[in-house]
């Protein structure tokens, strides 16, 4: 059997013959197409396996270019097959992603005789999308608005693929490609995988385009001098979450402003990829796939950030603070993830907790401006938040530090080290005794199913954590704050 190592280097030899490379010169060696500016690598805490700067690379410089023809999209592989192109003209009432899932999983079905068996066989096994959570990963997330993200995530897979059964069933694909948990597989990998292109909703899957893991946004890149014109590179937007079209179009323009990693060149009738920023040789090279909140992030692309300046934690407020805040919109209401409640909700709540009789113009003046109204009401404001921070966190079914525990427990679990007595598993927390209980895990060893769900698991419980230390360092702002206020 060939070893990862030998087929990755067949995968960067054909990505070579197709044109992929990471140099702009174009008689450099065809053996790869990758050791001019970057190499595949390992990155454990952060991504996996990522690409690493071979070199000392300048921020706005190309580092690396896929030709069109390199590209799976749909037109390239209907292209390639009249009968793929044929069925798939007598179910156009699918979406463009519903097309290119059954597309990835025709092309999965031909295996070696598949033009893109070399990346094919480079694609991840598993992924541990919202999506692809079972009761138990779901239940752990605990927090409402999660729970029913992943719930609506599940639901929206499974409709999706009884939709597209029919055209599985006319491609004569083998059982184990037309089921739902193939289907999982491939809508995940489009989630987490593919670019934006613009002649095709779904976006493209991009032969060693698709190794490099995120970063998420920075301050930096409001000065870059990266290329004017490369747009956000990675496919699934984030703009349903913004409720206004007219704060979707100033999202969109922000974040075309921001993000300068890499788009589609029509004039190189390729795609482009650039360095973000000066990386240091042995760095890891990363991408920004978008603005993510670590919820979006799990239910796009399987993971999430411990430090993500893009994190909210939104906590449900009274009706009548939500019709007072219709110059801001509702989820504009949130707390960053570094504690701090955002402006919209400060100065929602500064305007709520003052008596109706006393809201004049000045004080509405103030209010849009976004000052203090008084002392005694940005107290009861701050008292307010950090209150209703304290009974969310009361109402969670776990503390923060027995989420700590938990996950300790979970890497011990993992340990294939310590055989499962040696684990204690009588000391174990109710949740980590009924993860045991019901897969078994006494008697049975541990399979690769097991451990799979036990990492979705895990993540829930990362998850959770996050979003709980946010509320508690909330607490800490607010306290902080009301003591400052009163002593002056
Ligand atoms: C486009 S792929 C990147 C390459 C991927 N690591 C691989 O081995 O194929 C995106 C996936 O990489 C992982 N990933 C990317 N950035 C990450 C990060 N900063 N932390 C953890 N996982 C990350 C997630 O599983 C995500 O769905």
């Amino acid at each position: 059997m060939e070893s990862e190592h030998q087929t990755m280097e067949q995968f960067l030899r054909w990505a070579a013959e197709l044109g992929v490379s990471d140099s702009i010169d174009p008689s450099r060696s065809h053996d790869s197409c990758l050791g001019y500016s970057l190499s595949v690598a390992d990155f454990p805490l952060a991504g996996g396996r990522g690409l690493g700067a071979v070199r000392e690379l300048r921020k706005g410089e190309l580092v690396l270019k896929v030709p069109r023809s390199a590209l799976l999209t749909t037109e390239s592989m209907v292209a390639k097959d009249d009968n793929l192109r044929d069925s798939i003209n007598l179910h156009r009432s699918l979406s463009s992603t519903q097309i290119l899932s059954v597309c990835l999983l025709y092309e999965m079905s031909k295996w070696k005789s598949s033009f893109w068996y070399p990346y094919l066989v480079h694609l991840p096994r598993d992924y541990d999308l919202l999506a692809t959570f079972g009761e138990f990963e779901k239940q752990a997330l605990q927090v409402e608005d999660a729970v029913w993200a992943a719930e609506k995530a599940i639901a929206k897979s499974k409709s999706e693929w009884k939709e597209a059964v029919t055209l599985m069933k006319e491609l004569d694909l083998k059982p184990k490609f037309q089921s739902l948990h193939a289907w999982n597989w491939a809508s995940s990998t489009i989630s987490s995988r593919t670019l934006h292109i613009p002649w095709d909703s779904a976006g493209c899957l991009c032969p060693v385009g698709d190794l490099f893991n995120y970063d998420a946004p920075g301050d930096d890149l409001n000065t870059s001098e990266g290329p004017e014109t490369a747009p956000q590179a990675f496919s699934t937007t984030n703009q349903e979450c913004w409720n206004s079209a007219e704060e979707a179009e100033h999202v969109a323009e922000a974040q075309s402003e921001r993000l300068t990693d890499g788009g589609f060149d029509g004039d190189a009738n390729a795609y482009c990829l650039y360095a973000r920023r000066n990386y240091q040789l042995g760095e890891q090279v990363l991408l920004c796939y978008g603005t993510y909140t670590n919820l979006e992030l799990l239910e796009y692309y399987g993971f999430i950030l411990e430090e993500n300046s893009n994190d909210k934690v939104f906590i449900s407020l009274e009706t009548s603070l939500y019709a007072l805040a219709s110059s801001w919109p509702k989820d504009s209401l949130y707390i960053h993830q570094d504690g701090k409640p955002s402006f919209a909700l400060v100065s929602t709540l500064r305007l709520w907790l003052i008596p109706q009789s006393q809201r004049d113009k000045s004080v509405m003046r103030l209010v849009y401006a976004g000052s203090q109204i008084s002392v005694k009401n940005e107290i009861l404001v701050m008292k307010w938040v950090s209150e209703k921070c304290r009974s969310v966190l009361r109402d969670l079914p776990t503390s923060l530090l027995e989420d700590t525990v938990i996950l300790q427990d979970i890497d011990k679990l993992q340990d294939p080290e310590l055989r499962l007595g040696q684990k204690g598993v009588e000391a174990f927390s109710s949740e980590v005794r009924a993860f045991v209980d019901e897969n078994h895990l006494i008697d049975g060893g541990f399979s690769g199913k097991i451990n799979r769900r036990m990492s979705k698991w895990r993540l829930s419980v990362q998850w959770r954590l996050r979003y709980k230390r946010t509320l508690a360092d909330c607490i800490s702002y607010c306290n902080e704050k009301i003591n400052h206020l009163s002593g002056t």
